[in-house]
């Protein structure tokens, strides 16, 4: 395997997984987007610049997240390691559970599919490597294709464990707002307080809800209230984000479908486009009332939902 270009430029999406009830299965994709220019150099190395997010935060050398990726997305087909100059401008907030490791991995794989021969790096094999990075699929399935998705994995059968993801439809009315606080918590951490075990009414009751909430999201988005219920993370996860809960909380007895985005601390509202406005919705007002004022750094995002996902351009100089 060779490489056939020297010069990629990717564009992924912010993805929010879980959506409540659909704890590393369903995830969203959203239209904010990190977009990464990578060129393939002669002499060995790696320069990264970052603009935006993490920018000054994140490692500038080999082991930056999308370096790392693309590096093993080339050594998974056999295509030879090189230098690599990157530059990365990232929108998506980092450790706030709208997916930027999601969307670096994502990246680098995709970087590096631009980088091959065509078709040496499919979906299934992204999407397994990316889920090797993650350790859960339900980010890196709506990254790769967009929209809603539904990600399940196979029994490990060689290195790299099947994942299987589909695409699921999305009512057209849907409006997502995401309520993004100043502070951060990591995915890890934000893992580390849940339970080896639930209690098997828990479950069943979960998977109740998960499945009407595919309905919800496709055909009635009068059910996302009721279909946005979850007994598996975030009532544990309250303790180590309690302002993130208390506006799910506050927003949900207005009758609004919030949820905690991916393992937080940002709140997902699952709103519907308000009738004759332009960007307005339905959950507008209980947004600026449960706000008060008082939710200092906070920002709200409306973020339409991305119907693509990654896409990686091959430029020619
Ligand atoms: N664009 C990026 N470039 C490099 N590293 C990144 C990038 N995005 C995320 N990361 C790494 O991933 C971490 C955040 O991942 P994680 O805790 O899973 O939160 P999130 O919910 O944002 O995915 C960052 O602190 C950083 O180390
Ligand atoms: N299912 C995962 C999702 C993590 O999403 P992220 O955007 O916070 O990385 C979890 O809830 O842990």
């Amino acid at each position: 395997m060779r490489l056939r270009a020297a010069h990629v430029r990717v564009r992924v999406p912010a993805t929010s997984a879980n959506l409540g009830p659909g704890f590393d299965a369903l995830g969203l994709a959203l239209g904010l987007h990190d977009e990464i220019e990578v060129r393939a150099l002669g002499a060995p190395g790696v320069r990264v610049e970052v603009h935006g997010e993490g920018a000054g935060s994140v490692p500038d050398d080999e082991t930056h997240l999308v370096v790392r990726a693309l590096r093993a997305a080339l050594d998974h087909v056999g295509a030879p390691q090189t230098g690599l100059h990157l530059v990365c401008r990232n929108r998506v907030p980092h450790g706030r559970g709208l997916g930027s490791s999601a969307a670096a991995v994502v990246g680098g794989i995709l970087a590096a599919r631009g980088l091959v021969e065509p078709g040496a790096l499919d979906d299934d094999v992204a999407l397994a490597l990316a889920t090797q990075f993650e350790g859960h699929p339900d980010n890196a399935a709506p990254a790769l294709l967009g929209g809603l998705t539904v990600a399940w994995s196979d029994d490990a059968t060689g290195d790299v464990a099947p994942v299987r993801a589909a695409r699921l439809e999305v009512h057209r009315d849907l409006a997502p707002v995401a309520v993004v606080p100043p502070g951060h918590l990591s995915t890890h951490a934000a893992r580390g307080v849940l339970p080896a075990r639930v209690p098997h009414a828990d479950a069943a009751w979960q998977a109740g809800r998960a499945a009407l909430l595919v309905e919800a999201l496709g055909r009635r988005p009068d059910l996302l209230l009721p279909a946005t219920q979850d007994r598996l993370h975030q009532g544990y996860r309250r303790e180590v984000m309690p302002a993130s809960l208390a506006l799910v909380d506050a927003l949900r007895a207005q009758g609004v479908a919030a949820v905690v985005s991916g393992a937080g601390p940002t709140v997902l509202v699952l709103a519907r486009r308000a009738p004759g406005s332009q960007d307005g919705t339905d959950a507008d007002a209980a947004v600026a009332d449960a706000f008060g004022g008082v939710m200092a750094g906070w920002r709200v995002l409306r973020l339409p939902v991305d119907a693509t996902g990654a896409e990686v351009t091959t430029l020619l100089d």
